[in-house]
């Protein structure tokens, strides 16, 4: 058999086509032995019995006492009871209506005109998927958005000059939206805060202009009552933040962007429908989770590099990024077994990283495989040719099927996503194939994929410095003093105490006397 026909046979073996969604997956290139599904039958069986217990509300997220309800979210018939069934099927139509009072002015600033503009204020799961969708699919969006993801100064003064400078109404004309399942992650805390001092900066009332999106009886929760917030939408207590997108955090954000939230539910409805067959040849999310386990030997031994080839996906591996590594990303298997779990990923776009990172791919470490999407239709309308009887399009396909073959052909693996057009529909899909993909391969490596004690710890961690910082500001006199002279002081680390000092000095509370080394810098107050 010629090489070419020797690759269209096992192309024809292991694409998994969707025609209903317009959607394929070829793993041909993962080079997975064909009986590699029957070498894993008891885990496989296992995936698939762990997934119905998930989608029937049984608490499979032992840790946290949760149930994993984000497969309810887009079809709230599966909900275990009509009390939850309410919880999802309410909030959707509150949410419709509130964005239809956006857009026709209904729900306005209070110095007249309609709202133009939308802050989001968030940080991880209540961040990522709104930012994702809305640069999928938010173009025609009727208010600009930005988005306050970090507790960087810098970053939020930026985004603030850019909503005065650069629209339509500048601050006063803005609808923030600040979304916390917990309602006590600091980095969202402070930018609520830091967007209530510019408002009343100019005058207005941060209530006026501000909704929440968070848990009932959250410290966000309290604060949005006292403060009058136009509306409060719940989040509830059984969706994940990474898995949060398609309850209030991403559709009451996509509502008002004017994307069609109903065909993004329907997407994802509809991949929940064709995955959740025990045929796992016939399963696009098991074949991926199985992909994942050949490649990295079940033990996440190779990265995931996602290269989406059209530019609107572009955030699509920031998002997987926290979907898959905070879900995967574990100590111990559900036996208390100690097995560093995870798979790393990373990515950006196609064609453009091409000239990046792609020579590394080709010829380097050869520690990852990569997740190609391909998306059929190049633009709406026409195109002009680049090339006698070429577009850009054709060089984007030509890019995509190049890279493929040159990476098969120094030995590095990938599988191959084709859609049709990036529409809401194909987005709900996608992020539901990855969801259940995550689902499966959490279950097959027998990992809880819901729970994440390792981020408490930089958050602990983080609390401590807080409280030292205070300390430190508190030693500080108008005499210089070395580090080690004010943690002997206060009885700390002497490291910890520098830290907090340089700190200090580069914010304007200490002056510093620079030395030859760390020991000899001695601090004053400013
Ligand atoms: O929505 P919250 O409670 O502010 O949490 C934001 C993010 O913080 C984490 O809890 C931990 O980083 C994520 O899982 C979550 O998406």
């Amino acid at each position: 058999m010629s090489k070419a026909s020797s690759h269209w046979q096992s192309y024809q073996n292991s694409v998994t086509r969707y025609p209903e969604l317009g959607f394929s997956i070829d793993t041909s290139r993962m080079d997975i032995p064909a009986d590699y599904a029957q070498k894993l039958e008891k885990e496989i069986a296992r995936a698939f019995d762990g997934i119905k217990k998930i989608e029937a509300g049984e608490v499979m997220n032992p840790d946290e006492g949760r149930m994993v309800g984000h497969y309810w979210l887009r079809n709230a018939d599966l909900a275990p009871n009509d009390e939850i069934k309410k919880q999802i099927t309410e909030p959707l139509e509150d949410l419709k209506a509130f964005a239809k009072k956006v857009h026709r002015g209904e729900v306005s600033n209070p110095k007249g005109g309609r709202f133009e503009n939308l802050l989001i204020i968030g940080i991880g799961g209540s961040a990522l998927g709104p930012q994702f969708i809305y640069e999928a699919l938010g173009a025609d969006s009727p208010l600009k958005t930005f988005f306050f993801d970090n507790t960087d100064p810098a970053g939020m003064d930026a985004t603030l000059s850019e909503i005065i400078s650069k629209t339509q109404g500048g601050i006063s004309k803005t609808l923030s939206l600040v979304v916390s399942k917990s309602g006590g992650t600091p980095e969202t805390r402070n930018g609520m805060l830091e967007a209530q001092a510019a408002y009343e900066a100019i005058g207005l009332e941060f209530g006026d202009h501000a909704v929440a999106i968070t848990g009932e009886g959250s410290k966000l929760f309290n604060y949005a009552t006292e403060n009058s917030f136009l509306s409060i939408f719940p989040m509830e207590d059984w969706v994940g933040g990474r898995t949060s997108v398609m309850s209030t955090v991403g559709l009451v954000p996509a509502a008002l962007q004017g994307i069609d939230i109903d065909a993004l539910l329907e997407g994802a409805k509809v991949m929940d429908e064709l995955t959740r067959t025990d045929n796992a040849s016939e399963n696009a999310a098991m074949q991926l989770a199985l992909a994942w386990h050949h490649a990295g030997n079940g033990k996440g031994e190779k990265d995931m590099v996602v290269l989406p080839y059209k530019d609107s996906l572009v955030l699509f591996s920031k998002y997987l990024q926290q979907l898959v590594m905070e879900s995967l990303g574990k100590e111990k298997d559900l036996d208390g077994k100690v097995v560093h779990q995870g798979i790393a990923v990373y990515g950006n776009k196609g064609s453009t990283d091409q000239h990046a990172y792609v020579q590394q791919l080709r010829d380097g470490v050869p520690n990852f495989f990569a997740t190609f999407i391909e998306v059929r239709k190049g633009r709406d309308g026409n195109s002009v040719e680049v090339d006698p009887n070429t577009t850009s399009a054709d060089y984007l396909q030509g890019f995509l099927r190049g890279t493929r073959t040159a990476l098969y052909e120094s030995g590095r693996k990938s599988i191959t996503l084709s859609i049709e057009e990036v529409d809401a529909r194909m987005i709900g899909a996608l992020i539901a194939l990855f969801e259940r993909a995550v689902s499966h391969y959490a279950l097959l490596v027998n990992i809880n994929a819901y729970h994440q004690p390792g981020v408490e710890a930089g958050k602990t961690a983080a609390g401590i410095f807080l409280d030292l910082l205070q300390k430190v500001k508190g030693a500080l006199t108008d005499s210089e003093q070395t580090a080690e002279q004010i943690a002997s002081w206060i009885e700390a680390d002497t490291e910890d105490v520098y830290h907090c000092l340089t700190h200090l000095a580069n914010n304007g509370t200490a002056t510093v006397s620079q030395g030859s080394t760390p020991a000899e810098d001695r601090f004053k107050k400013a």
